[in-house]
């Protein structure tokens, strides 16, 4: 990053994680505006927390996060995190991406709907409409959840994990997304074990333990010999 001007948030000796263990440690970093930044790491090295602080739904337990603007940032938790049972369906899922504008329950305008159709088509879910959210396979509700992500129109996306379990096209289509999203304005931060997706990002963050290991542009961060030293030889030919 080039200036202050480019950076949409900064964290500084982030401590945060769950009751009194701490999941991430004295993290500094810092998220370019109108970029794709992607979080990469083992499985429990902290990627998810770090998508949960920046959204608001966890408190750091030190440090600081600082954001420029204070728009609600859209956030598309792991799939795994949305209970299959709820008896709502891809249309009413999206459209609760409007209450940040709307408030809970109230009625929705042309615009809300027109953002909300526009954003399902955009994820090939609008034939899905009426469908039952858990009567979806997978990907299906993945992308009917970045959608709903989307409909926010926020000027900070967060996804955790948003390609996992997408076939080739599905995956294709996320990251389009992604990229019509930026280039829109949206600041896009994901965490990713996709070491391709992570390398077409414009920002990288490696994570291990809770501990950054490197920040800076993709090619450099995953490096063979980077991720070598996180998971060991096998991996540092990706
Ligand atoms: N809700 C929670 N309550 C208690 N501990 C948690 C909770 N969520 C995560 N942790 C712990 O915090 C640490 C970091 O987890 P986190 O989910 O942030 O990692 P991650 O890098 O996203 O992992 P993964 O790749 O498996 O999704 C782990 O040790 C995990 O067990």
């Amino acid at each position: 990053m080039r200036n202050e001007e480019e950076t949409a948030v900064v964290v500084q000796g982030l401590t945060a994680g769950y009751a009194r263990r701490a999941a991430l440690r004295d993290l500094t970093a810092r998220f370019p505006r109108a970029r794709v930044t992607a979080v990469v790491g083992p499985n429990g090295s902290g990627k998810s927390t770090l998508l949960g602080v920046l959204a608001g739904v966890v408190r750091p337990m030190s440090g600081s996060v600082e954001r420029a603007s204070t728009r609600r940032p859209g956030f598309v938790a792991q799939r795994s995190a949305v209970s299959d049972n709820l008896p709502i369906t891809v249309r009413e899922v999206v459209q609760m991406g409007r209450w940040a504008h709307r408030g809970p329950w109230r009625r929705l305008s042309e615009r809300d709907r027109s953002v909300v159709d526009d954003r399902m088509a955009r994820l090939g879910v609008l034939d899905l409409a009426s469908r039952r959210l858990g009567a979806l396979s997978g990907g299906q509700r993945q992308r009917a959840l970045i959608a709903q992500g989307l409909a926010q129109e926020p000027d900070l996306l967060l996804l955790d994990e948003p390609a996992t379990g997408l076939d080739l096209e599905a995956r294709r289509c996320v990251s389009e997304v992604l990229d019509g999203a930026k280039a829109h304005g949206v600041t896009v931060v994901h965490a990713t074990h996709d070491l391709a997706a992570a390398k077409r990002a414009d920002h990288c963050l490696l994570l291990k333990e809770g501990r950054l290991v490197a920040e800076g542009p993709p090619g450099a961060v995953l490096a063979p010999e980077a991720l070598a030293h996180i998971w060991g030889p096998a991996q540092s030919e990706w």
